[in-house]
């Protein structure tokens, strides 16, 4: 097979942008052509980028954070009804408008978010669906709104038609008529194509990778210094910011507002139009929103519908919607990841590897000196008396221990005895119950796991936990400082500052994958690793947080002696950069070589606490391991 030429590095960040650029433009020339375009046909492209805007929001949601939302078409609602009040009410000119009709679903948006902040899957979908129920009716119903909801040269209804707003000067002409320039898709166009540029943008940022995370695992989310109940309250209000643009685009395309186009179906639609098409994927809802958008519309469906009362069956009436449902069943069950998902796994299963590369890649010297040379502030952990029961057992009972900077502290003991629940006290995962848990001098316990990633604590999970679609260098990326509205602003609006950061976030990823020796493979998808090499991704993750302190759970479990052998190494040149590292580890060989001090604990209690020798060598540690397993453990007790 002849090697394919990759496209230059330097031209990469361009493709998607010139490409939306190009449909765009052509669009825009078609629709205000004018001559003999059909009516149909303008409305069309109009509906679809119009929704467009309104799925991609959405696929931030259902796709990134793993959210379902059905609300979606009542924010689309809210910012339609919105738009159309300034237009008639007020007379405002059309960015007003525009901003107005954002603005309001966003805030309905932080509204829904926070009632529903502890809701996750079937009870979220639920009270979405409900809110989508909710604002139709009060939108279609209560006066104020409902005057809105006519229909055009309809005297018995009133007419609410729109008068073409001017932007620039420059009148929205809607598509009402065949053969007309449609000016008004100008906007409704450019704007579906500012939405792929934001997704597209957002979700390579740290900021956007987060989401990911936060769909994987909240309890990882947090351990990154992810806010995840301030990050999931952002997400929904863009998601319903985004809407309401929708709504906008569709007032500017019918130019009024037919009421029952808001009702619960609308939700369900732009759902089913982001799964269909691929939800995570940019282009995802592109391919969906068009699909269903078309077939509701396209005439051959109407026909087809005909044809089958008139020739198959007049018993059985198969309706459009009816016929757009078997047709989506049965793609779904084809393609389960939706129409771009299903072909994306295609093309990973027939793309030669080697064309995966990394963005950044290392060539200074020391990667570890680059991490924590400069700015590594030693500090100390301090455990002193903390203890910690569930129900009736105490899985922790008044330990103590303390990890000074440049010292490794390996956790030892038998299975059950309390070493992941004083890692998950020190990270907070669980509220220690009695005793405090100090880091230099900032006190942890009472602090949420996401404050205390910021103070300087990192760990790893006994099972690796990674998002398996994104490549390593984004696995890695999202444990790069996260902060939550600068990152958030940053991430929509790029400035040279954000730039630069982000810039520095990769440059500390490539040094964060050197260190762990996984330089050659930043650009596969987790999905492709060796477990052992995702147990060092997990550990790069860490590292680029620059962290004070390393908290690692059981890291050696399920890798080779080769493997155990370069953790070794590269934790012992993490404690040449001044770093506190305490792991829990079942490993007997890998703490004699790298621990300094060793704590062995028996039924939540620290039974011995000495130099590896001592501990290993003691009676207690000898016989709690004989009546649990092995002392000197080589193998892989996990394997
Ligand atoms: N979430 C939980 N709910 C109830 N009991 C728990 C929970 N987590 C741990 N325990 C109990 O607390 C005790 C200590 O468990 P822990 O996982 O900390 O032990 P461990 O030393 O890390 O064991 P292992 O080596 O098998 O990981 C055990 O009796 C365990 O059953």
């Amino acid at each position: 097979m002849p090697a394919r030429t990759p496209m230059p590095a330097r031209l990469r960040p361009w493709a998607f942008p010139l490409l939306v650029a190009l449909v765009a433009g052509i669009a825009i020339v078609y629709t205000t052509d004018g001559s003999g375009v059909r009516l149909s046909n303008n409305q069309q492209i109009g509906q679809i980028c119009a929704f467009l805007v309104a799925t991609t929001g959405l696929n931030l949601l259902v796709g990134r954070t793993g959210m379902h939302s059905f609300a979606q078409g009542g924010f689309l609602a809210i910012g339609a009804y919105a738009f159309v009040w300034t237009q008639l009410k007020w007379d405002a000119p059309f960015l007003v408008g525009l901003a107005v009709a954002t603005i309001i679903p966003a805030l309905a948006g932080v509204l829904i978010a926070v009632a529903t902040t502890k809701m996750r899957g079937p009870q979220l979908a639920m009270v979405t669906l409900i809110a989508a129920v909710v604002i139709f009716k009060v939108l279609s119903e209560w006066k104020p709104f409902g005057q809105f909801g006519g229909y055009p040269n309809v005297s018995a209804h009133g007419t609410s038609l729109i008068e073409p707003p001017s932007l620039f000067g420059w009148e929205l002409q809607p598509p009402l008529f065949g053969g007309t320039p449609a000016t008004a898709l100008v906007p409704v166009i450019v704007l579906a194509a500012l939405a792929l540029l934001l997704y597209r943008r957002l979700v390579g940022t740290t900021w956007g990778l987060s989401l990911s995370v936060i769909k994987q695992s909240e309890l990882l989310a947090e351990h990154l210094g992810v806010n995840v109940y301030l990050r999931k309250i952002a997400v929904v209000s863009l998601a319903a910011g985004m809407a309401g643009v929708g709504g906008v685009g569709y007032a500017l395309v019918f130019a009024h507002l037919q009421p029952e186009t808001f009702a619960l179906m609308l939700g369900v639609n732009l759902i089913v139009m982001v799964i269909l098409g691929g939800s995570g994927y940019v282009l995802g809802p592109v391919i969906g929103t068009a699909a269903i958008v078309y077939l509701q519309t396209a005439p051959s469906v109407a026909s087809f519908v005909r044809w089958e009362n008139d020739v198959i069956s007049d018993r059985w009436y198969l309706s459009a919607q009816g016929l757009i449902a078997f047709l989506m069943i049965a793609v779904l069950f084809a393609m389960p990841a939706g129409i771009v998902g299903s072909a994306a796994r295609l093309y990973r299963r027939w793309r030669p590897r080697t064309s995966a590369a990394a963005t950044t890649s290392w060539d200074g010297d020391d990667p570890a000196a680059h991490l924590f040379g400069e700015e590594a502030v030693p500090t100390e952990l301090v455990v002193d008396g903390v203890g910690l029961a569930f129900g009736g057992v105490r899985a922790v009972d008044g330990v103590s221990l303390t990890v000074v900077p440049e010292t490794i502290v390996a956790i030892i003991g038998p299975n059950g005895a309390g070493k992941s629940s004083v890692v998950n006290l020190i990270s907070g995962v669980y509220a220690v119950q009695g005793g405090t848990v100090r880091l230099g001098g900032d006190v942890l316990q009472g602090v949420p796991s996401y404050r205390r990633s910021r103070l300087g604590v990192a760990r790893t999970f006994q099972t690796p936990i990674l998002s398996p679609d994104l490549t390593v260098t984004d696995n890695v990326l999202v444990g790069s400082e996260q902060t939550a509205l600068g990152s958030c602003a940053g991430a929509v609006v790029p400035t040279p500052s954000s730039r630069r950061r982000h810039q520095r976030d990769l440059l500390d990823v490539a040094a964060a994958l050197e260190l762990v020796g996984l330089s050659e493979v930043a650009g596969r998808t987790a999905d492709e690793l060796s477990y052992g090499q995702q147990r060092l991704v997990e550990l790069a993750r860490a590292l680029v947080s620059r962290p004070r302190l390393l908290v690692l759970d059981e890291p050696a479990a399920g890798l080779n002696p080769t493997e155990i052998a370069a953790l070794a190494t590269i934790l012992e040149r993490l404690r040449g950069q001044g770093l506190s590292i305490l792991l829990v580890e079942h490993h007997m060989d890998l703490v004699r070589r790298i621990a300094d001090h060793v704590v062995c604990m028996i039924d939540g209690r620290v039974a011995v606490a000495a130099d590896a020798d001592t501990v290993l060598a003691d009676p207690q540690v000898v016989s709690a391991y004989l009546g649990h397993g092995h002392l000197e453990t080589t193998g892989d007790r996990h394997a």
